[in-house]
């Protein structure tokens, strides 16, 4: 079986450009996570948490390029040739950026942006069936039904991270990665975004979070993988998971 996530000692630089010199803002990473795992990225300020999220979501125009190393997500490579298989392995994977809630939506309401995605992912569905799975989804990021007809500006930003998240839980992503997804937030925000998580993998998704705050990593069983100043420090084995139960 082909690992969801394959990193061998990748480094991550930032090219320079006029008035910035370049550098490399990460180096040595190697990690490999299979179909339903999933890892917490930690570290402080600065130590390339997002640089790899992003670099991970295979989004195109990053500013950082892969520099050293080998790696592959849903069996694209991160760098080189394998801009088809890039592009195929982009829709499955849910995204959701630190700090960018107010471009979710453009100028639509929740109900128009959330139905957008899931007929993008699933175009043979009809009306009735997208209406259901907007209403499923705003269920598994905790929203109420009253946000549907809200534009985003009109929502807390608390509200505006779980409409985040339901809209990277429209595709069912095979890799799912958070990036801070609850720093500085209502703290409404925490178990929708350890619920989402724990579906996803529970669906045989794989789960990538870039987050420090406690409460959050330790309601969680993944293993922790820490950074500092671009350097992985340490590795803490997630706790075992819970045996599903067996049915008679
Ligand atoms: N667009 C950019 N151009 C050049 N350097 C950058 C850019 N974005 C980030 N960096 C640098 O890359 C390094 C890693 O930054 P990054 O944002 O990935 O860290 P982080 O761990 O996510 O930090 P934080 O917790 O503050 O978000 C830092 O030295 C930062 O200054």
């Amino acid at each position: 079986m082909t690992a969801v996530l394959s990193l061998d000692d990748l480094s991550i630089g930032y090219p320079m450009r006029p008035g910035h010199a370049g550098h490399v803002a990460l180096s040595g990473v190697s990690a490999s996570l299979d179909a339903g795992e999933g890892l917490i990225l930690s570290g402080g300020a600065g130590s390339g948490k997002s640089t790899l999220a992003r670099i991970l979501s295979l989004r195109p125009g990053a500013p950082a390029r892969v520099v050293g190393g080998t790696g592959s997500v849903l069996g694209a490579p991160l760098r080189g040739f394998g801009h088809g298989a890039r592009k195929r392995a982009r829709a499955r994977i849910g995204y959701l950026p630190q700090r960018e809630q107010g471009a979710i939506l453009g100028m639509q309401t929740v109900a128009a942006g959330l139905a957008q995605r899931v007929r993008q992912h699933n175009p043979g569905l009809d009306d009735p069936a997208v209406g259901q799975r907007v209403a499923h989804l705003l269920d598994d990021a905790r929203l109420p039904l009253s946000v549907l007809d809200r534009f985003a500006n009109e929502l807390s930003s608390g509200q505006r991270q779980r409409v985040g998240l339901a809209l990277q839980l429209a595709g069912d992503p095979k890799f799912l990665i958070l990036d801070e997804p609850t720093a500085g937030l209502d703290p409404n925000v925490r178990p929708a975004i350890a619920e989402a998580i724990t579906r996803v993998q529970a669906a045989g998704g794989t789960v990538l979070l870039v987050s420090n705050e406690p409460d959050l990593c330790g309601s969680l069983t993944l293993p922790i993988l820490t950074l500092d100043r671009g350097t992985p420090v340490a590795y803490t084995e997630g706790a075992p998971r819970p045996a599903k139960p067996v049915s008679a």
